[in-house]
């Protein structure tokens, strides 16, 4: 190879490292195009490798189409995976013990009976000496980049360079973000992907379905009484033509020339034009956005141009308490029904007797919308069939495809521009501070926000959007938005649990005793007049209503034992794990475990239906749950797009099942990561005597996990709590940790669980985040 291609190649392995695609991906693609295109490496470098990236995401879905075809559906309720050797184990004993990973079916007989011992009959006497707040059960571990890296080939679900985890400067970020975004449009006009944003290597989800927004047929009537109709031509369908948009569209008046030409000919004429006039109604400092209006006012118009409050408070009422940032192309709708409201506010009141008269008359008829793929732009045609129309005819939304400086910084390039396709520069600075802070205060209701890059510092102009993080795999679909430059988090979702390696979690029908199940029920559970044996763990009452919340009495006494422990009692390990593992294998003094209440779920065993109220949590996630990222520090946050009532299931924790002497591994490893992501399953540590670190078990989220994995902390007033819920397993020993909404909690509003994490513990190996939860009862005192 020549050294002029051999830097070509280096670069365009650079190119697409920035995406997340090793030098081992990009390869053979970039091999197969060098001989499609002739050597033509100026058509490989175009557009920044947009052929290239193009090729590698389309090879790259190939393949995991084939691999997921070739996959076998897991049966519901099935035992977690066992996932063997995905790490390597260095020289860890109890790694090596377990070096070929036993099958499910072999480790049976290796596991260990662990006795249904009550914590409650576990003593507290030394509850007084101990001095203890919270027990730090949720763990500030993390793998590290290295340890990442000797992930397994074989066995993982992914490659080794797919754990890789690809670091973007801010600059990069963006720019892929936007690239990918430009490149699925351009190429395909695939408004399936409208908000479609980085994609690393393991891509996370995509937005899959082709739901567009509703902009055809909807009629707008003003208060005043004038009609101003909406009703395209369903022979125009928008979502097959138009193209995605993840940034705010311009929109602009369309070319009266043409139109009038076009249009005018038979009972308009270009003789009642007696001015035109230009509104530029607000654009971004820097010109990304601009948003203007054009008309010509004619002599017996209806329209009066509205003041910009009027349009302003009428977009307000109208659309953005009902946006909704999930419909794919709010956008685009967003912009058009700023123009109904401009329209609308503007389109005079006529008396009764007042002749409707003039080319803006009341007369309205159905219109088209055309989307011009060669210019980009979006067109209202006019239904000129008896001869009139309106001045939304005039208007015509302009996108242009966003393109972005050396420096990444310019996502946004919408443009106005005039009747003979000029740009027009002008930008009004309070309009345009008004619709930013319309916008932005649509943000709060879900919808979009258009990000000034100047307005305040670090944040960057960009919005992105995916439907469905968990890829298909909940009941429900969930969503990301992002209103900010953030790289996408990168992680594996789950939606079971799944063995990372030596935990001996066994899902064995002939394990639950009779005691444990209710075989003889059928149906409902709850709504038998005695609870069965499913319901003793919970008292002999079931721990749900019919309505399938928790019950009152249960979750007051949850809360109040997660909020005041010592009340409740503690249990004390002999020797704790946790505390051996802080101190590096020296036994410590235990701090005190929660004694926590269990919830007991009918299951397989059991002879109740699959409907029985006493199966909640098995069933999966149940309400619209949404990843944002947050305001205050937190990173992403978790919130619901619906108001849930108090004791509601929301989602368990799911994660990897790693033992202690995994975690500990996992965190000898760890460099300083930003967000930690494991969480004990201490419950029952305290009753199993001594606990041999490979028989603690916890669940950690870091690769692989579910929705919860992004709820953060809030210290005491968690609108969240965890709760133990038993399934498959009736030992305490493996259990779920199910949240509940501790009160009712409103859509939109952040998500939060009390982590338990004691602040002023500084003995463990990883340091604990400074905590931003807001609350008045903070526990970070900094100290
Ligand atoms: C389970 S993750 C929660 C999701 C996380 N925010 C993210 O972006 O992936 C836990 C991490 O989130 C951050 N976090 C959670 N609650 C926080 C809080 N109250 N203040 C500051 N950081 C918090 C910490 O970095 C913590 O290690």
């Amino acid at each position: 190879m020549a050294p002029n291609s051999k830097s070509r190649v280096t670069k365009a392995f650079e190119a697409m490292k920035v995406f997340g695609y090793s030098e081992t991906v990009v390869k053979p693609v970039l091999r197969n195009l060098l001989n499609l295109y002739n050597k033509n490496w100026k058509l490989i470098e175009d557009e920044n490798y947009s052929v290239l990236l193009e090729s590698i995401i389309d090879s790259e879905e190939s393949k995991e189409k084939q691999k997921s075809s070739m996959e076998d559906e897991p049966e519901e309720n099935e035992p977690p995976l066992k996932r063997s050797r995905l790490y390597s184990q260095g020289n860890h004993s109890s790694a090596a013990k377990h070096d070929a990973g036993p099958s499910v079916d072999t480790c049976t007989s290796e596991l260990q009976p662990y006795g249904k011992q009550k914590m409650a009959d576990i003593t507290t006497e030394s509850c007084e000496t101990q001095d203890v707040e919270m027990k730090p059960r949720f763990l500030l571990n993390h793998h590290q980049r290295k340890g990442k890296k000797q992930i397994s080939s074989e066995a993982s679900p992914v490659s080794e360079e797919d754990n890789d985890i690809v670091v973007l400067s801010d600059d990069d970020k963006q720019e892929t973000r936007i690239l990918s975004s430009h490149l699925k449009l351009k190429k395909r006009g695939d408004t399936s992907r409208l908000y479609s944003a980085v994609k690393p290597k393991r891509r996370l989800a995509y937005s899959s379905s082709l739901e567009e927004p509703n902009v055809m047929g909807s009629t707008d009537v003003s208060k005043e009484g004038a009609l101003v109709e909406y009703s395209f031509s369903d022979a125009m369908p928008l979502s097959d033509t138009l193209p995605g948009f993840d940034v705010p569209l311009a929109v602009v008046p369309s070319d009266l020339e043409r139109l009038n030409s076009e249009h005018l000919g038979t009972e308009g004429n270009k003789e009642d034009a007696t001015n035109s006039s230009r509104l530029n109604i607000a654009s971004t400092p820097n010109g990304e956005v601009k948003l203007s209006f054009v008309y010509k006012i004619y002599s017996s118009s209806d329209f009066c141009p509205p003041s910009l409050d009027a349009v302003f408070k009428r977009m307000e009422e109208k659309y953005m308490k009902s946006y909704r940032f999930s419909q794919p192309g709010f956008l685009l709708s967003l912009m058009e029904n700023l123009c109904k409201c401009y329209l609308t506010a503007g389109t005079r009141t006529r008396t009764a007797n007042e002749p409707s008269a003039g080319i803006w008359s009341q007369k309205l008829h159905p219109v088209g919308v055309r989307y011009d793929a060669t210019n980009h732009e979006l067109h209202f045609a006019p239904d000129t069939s008896n001869g009139s129309f309106k001045l939304s005819n005039l208007i015509k939304i302009l996108p242009q495809i966003p393109t972005f400086t050396a420096s990444g910084n310019r996502d946004i390039m919408c443009y106005m521009v005039d009747f003979n396709g000029t740009r027009i520069n002008g930008a009004e600075k309070d309009n345009t501070n008004k619709l930013l802070k319309l916008l932005a205060s649509s943000t709060m209701n879900n919808s979009v926000l258009v990000q000034s890059e100047h307005s305040s510092p670090g944040l960057r102009n960009s919005v992105y959007y995916i439907e469905d993080i968990s890829n298909g795999q909940e009941e429900h679909k969930i969503s990301l938005i992002n209103a900010f430059s953030h790289v996408l988090p990168v992680f594996k979702y789950i939606p079971k649990n799944v063995i990372f390696q030596n935990a001996y979690v066994k899902f064995l029908l002939a394990r639950i005793s009779d005691d444990s199940c209710c075989s003889n029920c059928s149906g409902d559970c709850l709504s038998q007049d005695i609870p069965c044996a499913c319901a003793g763990e919970t008292g002999g009452e079931f721990a749900y209503t019919s309505g399938g919340l928790l019950k009152e009495k249960f979750l007051e006494s949850c809360i109040s034992m997660s909020c005041e422990p010592q009340k409740h009692g503690l249990v004390y390990c002999q020797d704790c794990p946790l505390e051996r593992s802080k101190n590096n294998s020296v036994s410590g003094l235990c701090k005190g475990h929660l004694v926590r209440k269990f919830i007991k779920e009918c299951w397989h065993k059991c002879g109740c239906s699959r409907g029985c109220g006493n199966r909640v949590i098995q069933r999966g996630i149940a309400v619209p749950l949404q990843v944002f990222m947050t305001a205050d520090g937190k990173g992403w946050g978790l919130r619901a797009l619906e108001d849930l009532p108090r004791g509601a299931f929301v989602c368990e924790y799911v994660g990897e099942i790693v033992t202690n002497t995994e975690l500990y591994e996992r965190n000898t490893q760890t460099a300083s990561e930003r967000h930690t992501y494991p969480v004990l399953l201490d419950a029952d540590w305290g009753s199993e005597g001594v606990l041999k670190d490979e028989e603690a078990l916890c669940l950690d989220a870091t690769y692989y996990g579910n929705i919860a994995r992004f709820i953060n902390h809030r210290c005491y007033e968690g609108n969240l709590i965890e709760i133990p819920v038993e399934v498959e397993t009736p030992d305490h020993h493996y259990y779920h940790i199910a949240f509940f909404t501790t009160r009712k909690v409103n859509a939109l509003e952040e998500l939060t669980w009390d982590y338990g994490i004691d602040f002023t513990d500084h003995t463990h190996p990883v340091k604990a985040f400074k905590c931003c939860c807001g609350s008045k009862s903070c526990r970070d005192t900094g100290l």
